[in-house]
């Protein structure tokens, strides 16, 4: 009898999950008011994000109960601002995935009132020891406001080191041969309806399938892979759409260097490590604006392990491993550089030639 290989539980578990949360996303993303609230970090949330927060959570204590999380929001102001949390509550005790999906998550939340406690079940402070799971229930917010890309994603680190990671991106085509576009999303939506569910266990190579099959069939994907890269000049290298999320003139500065004839294709959130790892775009660059922003653990866990398992590296500025043992952020990191093996040592010179010039 052969035995399933490492994490086969968790990826399914996670894809499932991912897949269940997406489905919520979804219906907020097609209506226009999807309740929206400032942080203080000024960063909005809305509906979405608590509601995709809580359902992935519920999935991941009813099959591994021990492990710790740590996800993006907390529950402090539903719990006075009752409009709000009865408009999640809404979302969240509708949303089902069909057939043994469904099961395999355990079933519905109970009530509105568990609901808030399920989403504080991801204050965990990280940490370089065991099992942690990193949730960002909706990646790029902005672009989910705008119409735009965005991702639902869920890693799990174990000892500090990403094991599983899985992108529900609703908004990405379906087909990986898409070449990257600025700003896809609602407006270039096809009929068929959009959406890939990218994974990757460590060492096993990463996949990617519709978002919307079915989830009674084990279902374990295609194999992708980065694009092989063989003439730099003909990259398509990918951005962050928000100028305040990564140094744009620097990147612009570096492609150009680079020899790159393309302009940058701009994308929200974790949509561009999909991207690179399937091979419809080649690189994702994500300098620093200015020194002192810490990049939080679950903007990059999920995309890290499925760029690597598709023959990419990712790196900081300085050419280091992300280290996701440190806490909920990537403490002291210095932008990123996500490229296919065989051209990052390449890309990682002109980065920090360009750089040493340049004071944040
Ligand atoms: N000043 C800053 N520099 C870098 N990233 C930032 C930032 N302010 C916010 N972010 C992060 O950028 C993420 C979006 O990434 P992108 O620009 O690639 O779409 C946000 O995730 P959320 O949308 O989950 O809040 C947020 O965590
Ligand atoms: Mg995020």
């Amino acid at each position: 009898m052969s035995s399933a290989p490492p994490y086969a539980k968790e990826l399914r578990i996670a894809q499932l999950a991912v897949q269940r949360a997406a489905i919520l996303t979804k219906s907020v993303f097609n209506t226009t008011s999807k309740g929206t609230l400032s942080k203080s970090d000024h960063s909005p949330v809305t509906v979405g994000d608590f509601g995709a927060q809580a359902l992935i959570i519920s999935a991941l204590k009813y099959n591994f109960a021990q492990d710790e999380i740590v996800a993006e929001e907390e529950a402090e102001e539903l719990r006075t601002n009752t409009d709000l949390r009865g408009k999640i509550w809404g979302y969240v005790k509708d949303t089902k995935l069909d057939g043994e999906g469904e099961k395999e998550l355990g079933g519905a939340i109970e009530s509105a009132e568990s609901m808030l406690d399920i989403i504080d079940l991801g204050a965990s402070q990280g940490g370089s020891k065991g099992r942690i799971w990193a949730i960002d229930p909706i990646d790029g917010t902005k672009g989910f406001l705008r119409g735009g890309q965005y991702a639902v994603c869920l890693a799990l680190i174990v000892d500090g080191k990403v094991k599983v990671g899985v992108l529900g991106c609703p908004n990405l085509p379906v087909d990986d041969s898409a070449r990257i576009e600025n700003s896809m999303g609602k407006d270039q939506q096809d009929s068929e309806g959009k959406g890939v569910l990218i994974s990757a266990v460590e060492g096993q190579g990463a996949t990617g399938r519709a978002l919307s099959a079915s989830t009674g069939g084990k279902d374990d994907g295609r194999s992708i892979s980065m694009k092989p890269l063989e003439d730099i000049t003909k990259a398509s290298f990918c951005e962050s759409v928000e100028a305040a999320h990564s140094n744009q003139s620097l990147q612009a500065e570096i492609a150009k260097k680079l020899g790159i004839v393309a302009e940058s294709v701009r994308m929200d959130s974790q949509a561009k490590y999909a991207s690179i790892a399937r091979g419809a775009g080649d690189i994702y660059l994500r300098l620093q604006v200015k020194r002192g922003y810490e990049e939080k653990i679950w903007d990059h866990a999920a995309g890290v392990v499925i760029v690597r398992e598709a023959g990419g590296l990712v790196t900081d500025s300085e050419g280091k491993e992300l280290d996701f043992g440190r806490g909920r952020t990537l403490r002291g990191n210095s932008g990123i550089v996500a490229a296919p093996k065989g051209v990052h040592g390449r890309i990682l010179d002109v980065v920090k030639e360009v750089s040493a010039g340049v004071k944040l």
